[in-house]
């Protein structure tokens, strides 16, 4: 189906109409017999591209499935998610990678890049198989253990080499397990004193950063850095880029907005890992998104069911919900951010990161339509039960947030329509 675009504010710059033809390629000329958006007021971006999400399925489809949490992407204004290999089983095969990447496929809502687990069975001993990861139909190039680190030195080595070859990357989830010891639970710092509960340290994230832009060095190869939760961790990214050492960094929505006291009420929605930090962290994270030394905003959406997550707070899980608020939560955290810099390190550098050639394109003739509509002078209020995911561990709930997205365009069709799933 044929589409015109009209009167939007292309990246916030300049006011231009959109055309997209059958083939779902955005063209010069409006087609004839084309569905028309009335986009009067509203800013167009490149569709936005997650380098950090977790899918639950397969295993925990009673968290999140490849189609729920598809749904919910298209709803925060997503066109490609990367899924993360923590499932169970773990994706370490390219049978579960093409697995994963076909679901996404039936879903049909946003393309859905399946990442590589870097060991087996996230075990951090034995290479898992990386290069017919890569193969496979689902074309692997991020790898990575999230939910664990590589933290033997030797094993993060050898996947750099290996992924060199055919141009992957390392995302690696920076926690040195001695560091933050096996039942750390929130920022060690004065509170986590007081309320007794046991503190990770931003030096256990720091030293495993600080190690990988040097084996980067080593290698040659390249390291991607997930979740930055510390300014210490943007001064070692500020000075690897600056030796050139080929290093790409992301933030999270949460960690540019919440910080490390809204754990006096023990409540387990705002347990996640790396935990929230002080606001001196927070102003590190939100200026080097500015600068560029961090490159890119990734949800990390960790949904969780209620009988993970309603536990003590020693106990839960660890992760919160994020897809959906992700832009209202970064034009909130920054609201000078220009929309230019919005399409920036929420969908074009993702895509280079994870090599993504269909998406973070220009607003042009030529490239795919794959486009998100914005109204950036709303405000939604967020509510928890009002979403596609099915888990409910969302710390954004009764929050206004800056921005509502209105409509998204996956490969020239709409999947999402004034704010709700197309049918
Ligand atoms: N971020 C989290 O707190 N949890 C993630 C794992 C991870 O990203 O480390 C999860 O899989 O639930
Ligand atoms: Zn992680
Ligand atoms: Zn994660």
């Amino acid at each position: 189906m044929s589409l015109v675009i009209t009167g939007a504010s292309l990246l916030g710059e300049r006011t231009g109409d959109l055309y997209v033809d059958d083939a779902g390629v955005l063209v010069d000329e409006a087609p004839a017999g084309a569905e028309t958006i009335d986009a009067d007021g509203l800013v167009a971006l490149p569709g936005l591209v997650d380098l950090h999400t977790h899918l639950r399925e397969p295993g925990r489809e009673d968290a999140e499935t490849v189609l729920t949490g598809s749904q919910a992407a298209a709803l925060g204004g997503y066109t490609a998610i990367l899924a993360m290999a923590n499932t169970s089983p773990v994706t370490d095969t390219a049978e579960a990678a093409t697995r994963v990447w076909e679901l996404g496929r039936e879903a049909g809502l946003v393309h859905v890049q399946p990442v590589g687990a870097v060991t087996r069975g996230l075990a951090g001993e034995e290479l898992a198989e990386l290069g017919l990861m890569h193969r496979s139909r689902a074309g692997v190039t991020v790898f990575s253990d999230d939910g664990k680190c590589v933290h033997d030195a030797r094993v993060m080595r050898r996947a750099l080499e290996y992924v060199k070859a055919f141009g992957g990357v390392v995302s690696q989830h920076s926690q040195d397990p001695a560091l933050a010891g096996p039942s750390a639970c929130c920022h060690e710092g004065e509170l986590s004193g007081r309320l007794g509960l046991p503190g990770w340290p931003g030096i256990a994230e720091e030293v495993i950063v600080a190690r990988d832009v040097m084996l980067a060095r080593h290698t040659g190869s390249r390291v991607h850095v997930a979740h930055v939760s510390t300014a210490g961790s943007v001064e070692v990214l500020r000075w690897a880029k600056g030796q050139g050492i080929d290093v790409t960094a992301e933030v999270t929505p949460h960690h540019l907005l919440l910080t490390t006291d809204l754990l006096a009420g023990y409540d387990p929605t705002f347990k996640v890992n790396p935990p929230l930090r002080p606001q001196e962290d927070v102003d590190a994270l939100r200026a080097a998104l500015a600068d560029g030394t961090i490159d890119a905003v990734a949800t990390d959406h960790a949904p969780h069911a209620r009988h993970d997550k309603e536990h003590a707070f020693v106990d839960a899980a660890f992760g919160m919900v994020g897809l959906e608020t992700a832009l209202g939560v970064v034009r909130t955290a920054l609201p000078d951010l220009s929309w230019a810099d919005v399409a920036r390190v929420m969908s074009v550098t993702p895509a280079r990161i994870a090599g993504l050639a269909d998406h973070g394109r220009p607003l042009e003739p030529g490239s795919p339509a794959n486009v998100v509509l914005v109204d950036p002078s709303a405000t939604v209020t967020v509510d928890r039960d009002a979403s596609a995911s099915l888990s409910r561990n969302n710390p954004w709930h009764g929050r206004g947030l800056t921005s509502r997205v209105v409509h998204t365009v996956h490969g020239g069709r709409v999947t999402v329509r004034d704010g709700a799933l197309a049918d």
